[in-house]
């Protein structure tokens, strides 16, 4: 007898050339119903050639949603374009912006539509466009949310995105929900970027957890401002203790594994310090 998983496999691979693959799909699981058809046979190249991607080609995403609104049949719908997420991580100046710009601008070179969304909490250089630390820009939407992104451009602008990049991603609370309905549902590619950890290494925001719904993830390093070797962390050079707090280099440093650790010794004493200086000077008055 055959194993389920060599059952679904084999209906998964059939597809909708299979006559019979939908009824039986349905019956035998209902997630295989879905407007979903994973290419298990051939990775989709990430930036594919100019050439494939002709609306004919490359159907956009909304033209899958008009499928799954149901005026063509649920075979078609399958055969839409099925979304991806990749999601960049790092310590700051790692090259996260950098990387993410050029992602979103080879597919928008490609004939893709695409929107770059950043949080409206990061105004370190205005809220219209995002800025690398070179000073590379591209226009964007700042937000408060994600929620607020389909809203904001109109239902059928939304329906025309392709490519949905977004910058600052710790500072989403709702980026977990936004990138699945994004990709799964919506059929787009988002490229996600932002900080895996915070100042003091913690988890930061949501991006780790989209990690388990990604296509790829990438940690990208930047290079320790004390030695030169690659840097996986960001050291935070004031005394300031919340979360979130916005801020460039005069802030923060990108740091290698031995010069964090080193960075913490110097930060506490430094606080010791300054604490006995504080009492002493309340004791003076
Ligand atoms: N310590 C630093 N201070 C200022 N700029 C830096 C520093 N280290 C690297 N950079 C520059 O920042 C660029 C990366 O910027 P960006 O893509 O905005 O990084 P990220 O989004 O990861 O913070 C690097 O290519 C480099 O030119
Ligand atoms: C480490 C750390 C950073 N932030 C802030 C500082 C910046 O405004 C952004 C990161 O920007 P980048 O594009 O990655 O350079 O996040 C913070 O609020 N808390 C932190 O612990």
């Amino acid at each position: 007898m055959r194993s389920i998983s060599s059952a679904m496999r084999s209906l998964l691979l059939s597809g909708p050339s299979s006559p019979a693959f939908l009824p039986r799909a349905t019956a035998l699981c209902p997630l295989l119903s879905l407007p979903f058809r994973p290419d298990l046979s051939r990775p989709r190249p990430l930036a594919p050639p100019a050439r494939s991607l002709s609306k004919k080609a490359a159907p956009t995403a909304a033209a899958a949603r008009t499928r799954l609104d149901g005026r063509v049949p649920a075979m078609e719908a399958r055969e839409a374009q099925s979304g991806e997420i990749h999601v960049i991580v790092g310590p700051m100046f790692a090259g996260k912006t950098t990387a993410l710009l050029r992602r979103v601008q080879a597919e928008a070179g490609t004939g893709r539509t695409v929107a770059l969304i950043k949080s409206d909490k990061d105004n370190r250089y205005g809220l219209d466009s995002v800025v690398t630390h070179d000073g590379t820009k591209m226009a964007c939407w700042a937000l408060p949310e994600l929620s607020t992104f389909q809203d904001k451009l109109g239902r059928e602008a939304y329906d025309k995105v392709d490519v949905i990049g977004i910058d600052e991603a710790q500072f989403f609370d709702d980026l977990h929900d936004f990138c699945s309905k994004a990709a799964d549902h919506d059929g787009k590619i988002v490229v996600v970027a932002g900080l895996d950890g915070d100042y003091k290494r913690n988890k930061f925001g949501s991006v780790l957890d989209i990690i388990p719904l990604a296509n790829s993830v990438t940690k990208l390093t930047a290079r320790c401002e004390l030695c030169d070797r690659r840097a996986s962390f960001t050291l935070r050079k004031t005394q300031e203790t919340r979360t979130e707090l916005i801020g460039g280099a005069d802030v923060y440093m990108p740091v290698c594994r031995q010069h964090y650790l080193d960075g913490q010794i110097v930060i506490e004493a430094t606080r010791i310090v300054m604490d006995i200086e504080r009492s002493t000077e309340v004791a003076r008055c």
